[in-house]
């Protein structure tokens, strides 16, 4: 696939991140990400897209250090798709390695997912979600998502960050205004292993096009049996 031009970020500055880091004092500015939204190669493809309420974005996450913690997204949930399920995503890893911490709104379930270059890996419904880069070196990755969604900050500004906190001297530590009786962080690994049918099965920009293999993503509720297959819940 030819590359997408990437061009016209929408930049979250580091300021912007002050309230979900772990410390309350911390200060810093500058750019932290760049996000590439709503991206096509060609006029066929964006239509696709648009017909079936899909958009394609890529996030630069340069390594760094922001006050102690690995550098992280801001964090947000999904709202209810019209099916009553919150919109889920799905992620692809293009180059570096990433920490996706997903919190389920109840807080029952909290899990680390370690993704590297060419993995996948699928936000299920009812998920907050925070990408981190733990290294030096730039994350770049790709998402799929319905247009129609609408990013939540407040649940995750009101708590200062999500439950845990990864510090990049390797401290993983509870978020303490979180209760103590929340789940330990649950970690899994999906170096290469590929999501079960009917997932995307390869790189994520190769599926546009494929209504089978995208269909999850506006209709959240009709995949409540396939979310329980994701090696997240093994
Ligand atoms: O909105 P946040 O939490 O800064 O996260 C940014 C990420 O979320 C997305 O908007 C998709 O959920 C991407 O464009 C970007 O990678």
């Amino acid at each position: 696939m030819q590359p997408i031009p990437l061009v016209n970020p929408d930049v979250r500055d580091c300021s912007e991140l002050l309230t979900v880091m772990a410390d309350p004092d911390c200060r810093t500015g500058g750019p932290a990400y760049e996000m590439f939204r709503g991206l096509y190669l060609n006029d066929p493809d964006k239509k696709w897209l648009e017909e079936h309420k899909i958009r394609y974005d890529i996030t630069r996450i340069p390594g760094q250090v922001i006050c102690g913690e690995w550098i992280k997204t801001k964090g947000h949930y999904h709202q209810s798709a019209p099916d009553g399920y919150a919109f889920p995503e799905i992620y692809e890893v293009l180059e570096g390695e990433a920490l996706y911490l997903l919190q389920k709104i109840d807080l029952s379930d909290i899990i680390l997912v370690n993704a590297r270059k060419g993995d996948l890996v699928l936000i299920p419904p009812g998920y907050g979600h925070v990408t981190i880069n733990p290294s030096e070196d730039t994350l770049l990755m790709a998402n799929l998502v319905s247009s129609a969604f609408t990013s939540e900050y407040l649940p995750f500004e009101k708590m200062q960050g999500a439950a845990y906190y990864l510090f990049a001297d390797g401290r993983r530590e509870r978020n303490p205004r979180y209760p103590e009786t929340i789940p330990e962080l649950r970690e899994v690994t999906c170096y290469g292993k590929p999501l079960p049918e009917p997932f995307p099965q390869q790189a994520l920009y190769s599926c546009v096009g494929d209504e089978k293999s995208l269909a999850f993503l506006n209709n959240p509720g009709s995949f409540l049996k396939e979310y329980q297959e994701l090696y997240l819940f093994m």
